[in-house]
């Protein structure tokens, strides 16, 4: 792609989008611009050899597409800051929880070309589930380089702006609920006897290959859960557990939470 790619922020999901591009080779590195206040985050994407500053406003002159991966609540001071130095057509994409295309909008004080992303840390292993949004000024074929860039590193969808809050729950949050899954059943493998790093990899290759068996076979989750359950058998007793202690429902109510903290981000 003909396209510079600037991003503001060099955090976990920065670095992890960046590391994603030149990993699937979306654009060359040397096309590949990142700001952030502090050098010693440029260390996570030292490998990449893309351009990295510590001057905002000399990068987002050079940039066609402005990655905003900063926190949500520095999102208008950083908007601000570099609003009358942005290239005419460039497309900012943000990928802050919460925030929505208007918002961004309005801290432009302009009609700008606004994309609302919502990714995921495993970009970083090319694995990402990303959502996109597109404002009215994104034409065909912008939509189709921003889709080409996220499809890069992942999976991506096009999803209308209102389903933002659950994606955020569902994929750009739920990374987190998986690990600590994986960190409990290692815990309980440790418990049971197994070598700590070997009960990271059994808990983590099982969670795997059981997203890939959901992915790969279209089966219902509850049919693939069934043909694991023998009669009288060892996982139906882990089950009934699960179900006593409430696993299904922990998992809703987290994701609310999840949901109900993003709208309260607007
Ligand atoms: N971490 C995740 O799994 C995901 C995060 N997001 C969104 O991505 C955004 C970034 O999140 P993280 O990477 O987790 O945060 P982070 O705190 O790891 O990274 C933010 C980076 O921005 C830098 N920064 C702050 N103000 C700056 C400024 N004025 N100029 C230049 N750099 C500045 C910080 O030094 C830091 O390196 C957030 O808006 C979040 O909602 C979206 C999806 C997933
Ligand atoms: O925790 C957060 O607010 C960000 C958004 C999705 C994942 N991390």
């Amino acid at each position: 792609m003909n396209k510079n790619i600037g991003f503001i922020g060099c955090g976990n999901m920065g670095s992890a989008m960046i590391s994603g591009i030149v990993k699937a080779e979306i654009v060359p590195s040397d096309r590949i611009y990142v700001c952030d206040h502090h050098e010693n985050n440029f260390d996570k994407v030292k490998e990449y050899n893309v351009n990295t500053t510590t001057n905002v406003i000399e990068m987002v002159q050079k940039v066609d597409i402005l990655i905003l991966s900063v926190k949500p609540y520095v999102y208008e001071s950083v908007i601000s800051q570099i609003k009358e130095d942005i290239k005419k057509d460039v497309i900012v994409v943000c990928i802050a929880a919460g925030k929505s295309i208007e918002q961004v909008e309005n801290a432009f004080e302009k009609k700008v070309k606004v994309v609302k992303a919502m990714p995921n840390t495993p970009a970083l292993v090319l694995e990402a589930m990303s959502a996109v949004s597109f404002n009215d000024l994104i034409e065909e074929v912008e939509k189709e380089e921003i889709l080409k860039i996220f499809s890069g590193f992942g999976k991506v969808e096009v999803v209308k702006e209102e389903l933002m809050d659950a994606v955020t729950a569902v994929s750009g949050s739920s990374p987190a609920y998986v690990y600590m899954m994986i960190e409990a059943m290692a815990d309980a493998a440790v418990k049971q006897g197994m070598p700590r790093k070997q009960a990271y990899v059994f808990a983590s290759q099982a969670v795997y290959g059981a997203s890939k068996m959901v992915l790969e076979t279209h089966q219902h989750p509850g049919q693939l859960k069934d043909a694991v359950c023998s009669p009288s058998g060892t996982t139906i007793e882990a089950v009934g557990k699960l179900e006593e202690t409430g696993f299904r429902s922990s998992i809703i109510q987290a994701m609310d939470a999840c949901y109900e903290k993003s709208k309260r981000m607007k």
